[in-house]
């Protein structure tokens, strides 16, 4: 039996992986990603590896890990992967911890396909590739929505007929291992935040924000599926479903037409009509980018509030993903009118991507998130012998 675990996160743009050296000894040997999916995708290696980043031909997120298999066969060194942690992003209503992805548990996930085209797919093919490429290892998935799964009643339902909440109708939220990994960090660093009440803003091409009480999230912008919310590079974020009626009445759109709409066309990309990426938004003169931008700023402002009613205050506020852990425009933004919540900026911390970027009462950190920690962790405990 082989020593090493690998892990696989298939995000909307991206596909990263991560290597760790065995399970009594989870160390990471090499981290990276196939990153710009859907736009110009590029092969960088964080850690371990040349640390260059090269273009590669990857135009969806298989190919990607293609890219990758081939990529960390050299790097095994003759070791053989005893365990594969896959980022699943719908666990469902009832997947509240990591699983075993036996066959049936695969076909039960595939069911959440629909809810979840960005990411879904391209989670179970991974696991099928990475059941080929590693016959003998573990396989388990970690699900984005588990973290949220304690949700209270009001946080955790739609104002609809109560059957569909029995049929699996409700808010399930996601990013559930970032926020996982973040919300612990943020106490290791931090001890004096046990128990208190944070707001963390993942950011990335999938962009939410989750409430926090004493470790457990209360609240999640994503709802049933990871289109609600705040706007994200081509997904439309909260909306009137009076919209959807008007359109399936006076323009005869069907829902492949509108899941298209809603998934590939909107958001910044359908909002400034230029690009999905924020860093070529940012980068832009053109007025549909500055608009976009300047909308996706308003609605995190708008739902950090909305989280601050949630939680009755707030004790510190996290920025993670791409946008929030790399962007200092678009936190400087965010932050330099949220006062009211005790937050003062610190313009040069952030400035510099620093850990903390307020000088307030309340705290505001720049986290990177660790997905692939929380699922490295997932599957060493897996393969712990039983005791
Ligand atoms: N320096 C930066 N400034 C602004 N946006 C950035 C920067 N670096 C990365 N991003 C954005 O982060 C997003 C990707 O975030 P990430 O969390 O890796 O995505 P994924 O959802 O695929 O996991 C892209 O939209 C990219 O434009
Ligand atoms: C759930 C989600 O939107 O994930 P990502 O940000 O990785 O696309
Ligand atoms: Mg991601």
């Amino acid at each position: 039996m082989g020593q090493r675990i690998l892990t696989v996160n298939a995000g909307s743009s991206s596909v990263k992986f991560a290597l760790y050296k065995s399970a009594a000894s989870p160390e990471c040997l090499a981290r990276g990603q196939v990153q710009g999916i859907g736009s110009s995708p590029s092969f960088k290696f964080k850690k371990g590896g040349s640390g260059a980043t090269e273009p590669v031909d990857a135009k969806d997120q298989d190919q990607a890990l293609d890219v990758i298999l081939s990529e960390i066969t050299p790097l095994l060194d003759g070791q053989e992967v005893a365990g594969v942690g896959h980022r699943i992003v719908h666990g469902g209503p009832l997947r509240a911890a990591p699983a075993e992805l036996t066959e049936d548990v695969l076909a039960d996930l595939a069911t959440f396909n629909p809810l979840a085209p960005l990411h879904q797919p391209h989670n179970l093919s991974a696991v099928k590739a990475a059941k080929r490429a590693f016959p003998y290892a573990l396989q388990i998935g970690c699900f984005d929505t588990a973290f949220h799964r304690n949700h209270p009643w009001e946080n955790d339902i739609y104002a609809i007929p109560r059957k569909y909440y029995k049929q699996g109708v409700k808010r399930y939220g996601f990013h559930g291992l970032s926020y996982d990994y973040v919300s612990h960090q943020l106490v290791r660093e931090h001890p004096e935040l046990h128990g208190k009440r944070i707001i963390m803003c993942h950011l990335g091409s999938g962009a939410s924000i989750c409430a926090v009480n004493n470790g457990v999230s209360i609240s999640s912008s994503m709802g049933f599926s990871p289109l609600d919310g705040i706007p994200m590079s081509t997904r439309s974020g909260h909306l009137d479903p009076g919209i959807l009626l008007y359109l399936m009445e006076t323009e005869g759109m069907t829902a492949k037409e509108l899941t298209h709409m809603l998934y590939y066309d909107s958001g910044l990309l359908g909002l400034s009509g230029i690009s999905h990426d924020m860093q070529v938004l940012e980068n832009s003169d053109e007025q549909g980018a500055k608009e976009a931008v300047e909308y996706f700023v308003y609605r995190v402002r708008r739902e950090i509030g909305a989280m601050a009613a949630t939680l009755s205050g707030i004790d510190a506020l996290v920025f993670c993903g791409g946008i929030g852990e790399n962007s200092p425009n678009i936190r400087l933004q965010i932050i330099e009118r949220l006062g009211f919540l005790g937050i003062t900026t610190d313009a040069d911390a952030n400035a510099q991507n620093a850990t903390r970027i307020s000088k307030g009462p309340t705290p505001v950190f720049v986290l990177p998130t660790d997905e692939e920690q929380v699922i490295a962790n997932a599957v060493a405990k897996a393969l712990a012998p039983a005791h």
